[in-house]
């Protein structure tokens, strides 16, 4: 099984997506969904939830285990691409995770009412 990882790897990762926007398509696959525009990097975020789901249906044993993991890195990353198209981070996802770690969606959803 893969090692964990902290999440400064999603701090680098947004400064890398950051930076290639300053790059050319030719040399970089995230700077070519750039120049392909927001519906392709939506069709990519759309494939790759795809095959999240196909991967966990299918996920029995390590390996599948493996290729689960491996799809779900492939849609947060996408999603993070998306992220950045937008002007946005990783780290304002979080931000907003961090706000709701510990609040019952059932209590959260009846707050508001
Ligand atoms: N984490 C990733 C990452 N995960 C997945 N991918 C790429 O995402 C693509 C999507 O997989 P698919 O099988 O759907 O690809 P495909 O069939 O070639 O795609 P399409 O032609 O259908 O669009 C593959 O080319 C993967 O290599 C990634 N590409 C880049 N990164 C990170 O982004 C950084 C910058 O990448 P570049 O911009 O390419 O330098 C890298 O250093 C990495 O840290």
């Amino acid at each position: 099984m893969q090692q964990n990882a902290d999440t400064d790897v999603l701090q680098a990762l947004d400064a890398v997506l950051q930076a290639r926007k300053e790059a050319t398509g030719d040399s970089s696959y995230v700077a070519s969904l750039y120049e392909k525009g927001l519906n392709k990097i939506l069709e990519k975020v759309g494939e790759e939830a795809s095959e999240v789901i196909i991967a966990a249906k299918d996920c029995d044993g390590e390996q599948g285990q493996e290729a689960l993991l491996g799809e779900i890195a492939d849609l947060w990353f996408h999603s993070m691409v998306l992220l950045a198209q937008q002007g946005l981070s990783s780290g304002q996802v979080l931000a907003i995770l961090q706000e709701r770690f510990g609040l019952s969606g059932h209590e959260e959803k009846a707050s508001r009412s």
